[in-house]
């Protein structure tokens, strides 16, 4: 990357001593007849910050699906920390993509944060004041404590999403997953979120796997991109994978790619499965 706006950058944490905590070794992964990616070598170390793009049907989520444990790779190994992944450990902590909640649902804001509290997760149950401040602190972290107690469905999708947001950081993970985490979120409270997603992976070494269509409002921290299209893939930094020739490639057909202002101006060609690659042409 060679421009960087305000004081966010990326860690460029890949480097020997910092833990992996997330590696693909040749993975492939099959959805019915489909073979979504294969050959796929990935490491994501403490502190990395790995944006995930792609068209619609890439393989994205599933990528996310593989990693929680929730579909097995058909061919390759995917290791969490050195071992095979498993569901409902707390190394991971995952927001998922967004989805409608019943408007007469009675769940509240801080009921949600305190699903991902699980106070059994760190050995001695947090109880009484210790766990209404834990579920606090989270809702402040994400600028949701103003709602911690109103029924999640009177939430508008913007604060549904800062609370899910607070509930993966519940368990203070080593590994994010983000499924386009920033989707309905206003300009303002997309910073926010950046911000906060910058703060835990200085602080916390918290490793980041982010998937979005919209990769200007995230380039201040990506560290690498992982494209996904047509059952191919490229890896490497922004700067590396976000050329006309890499997309042109992937796409099988003109796409071109602009870097000015520190943001990618992307035009495609009609691309009969998705026609608004990355996001589309952003201005
Ligand atoms: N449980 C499933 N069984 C069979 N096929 C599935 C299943 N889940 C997803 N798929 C298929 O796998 C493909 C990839 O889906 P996935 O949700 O991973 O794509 P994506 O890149 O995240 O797309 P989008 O940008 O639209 O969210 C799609 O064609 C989808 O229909």
């Amino acid at each position: 990357m060679t421009e960087q706006s305000g004081t966010i950058a990326p860690r460029a944490a890949s480097t020997g001593g910092t833990p992996v905590v997330l590696s693909l070794t040749d993975a492939e992964l099959r959805r019915g007849e489909r073979v979504l990616w294969s050959g796929l070598d990935l490491e994501l170390r403490r502190g990395e910050f790995v944006a995930v793009l792609g068209p619609n049907g890439s393989g994205k989520t599933s990528l996310l699906h593989a990693v929680l444990g929730q579909v097995p790779l058909s061919a390759g190994t995917l290791l969490i920390d050195g071992r095979p992944p498993r569901r409902g450990g707390d190394l991971i902590g995952y927001i998922p993509q967004q989805r409608a909640v019943a408007p007469h649902t009675p769940l509240r804001a801080r009921d949600l944060v305190r699903l991902g509290v699980d106070g059994h997760r760190w050995g001695l149950p947090l109880g009484g004041r210790g766990l209404r401040r834990r579920i606090d602190d989270l809702l402040t972290e994400v600028g949701a404590h103003e709602y911690a107690d109103m029924p999640l469905g009177l939430l508008s999708g913007g604060e549904q999403q800062r609370v899910r947001i607070a509930q993966a950081l519940a368990t203070d993970p080593a590994l994010l997953l983000c499924d386009e985490p920033l989707l309905s979120l206003d300009p303002h409270h997309q910073h926010a979120i950046v911000d906060l997603l910058d703060r835990r992976r200085r602080t916390r070494d918290t490793a980041v796997l982010f998937v979005t269509h919209e990769l200007n409002p995230v380039l201040p921290l990506v560290d690498r991109v992982l494209y996904l299209a047509g059952g191919r893939f490229r890896v490497g930094t922004p700067d590396e994978v976000m050329t006309s020739a890499v997309l042109s490639d992937l796409y099988g057909g003109p796409v071109e790619v602009v870097r000015a202002h520190g943001r990618y101006l992307i035009a495609g060609a009609p691309i009969p499965h998705h026609a608004d690659p990355a996001g589309g042409v952003q201005s």
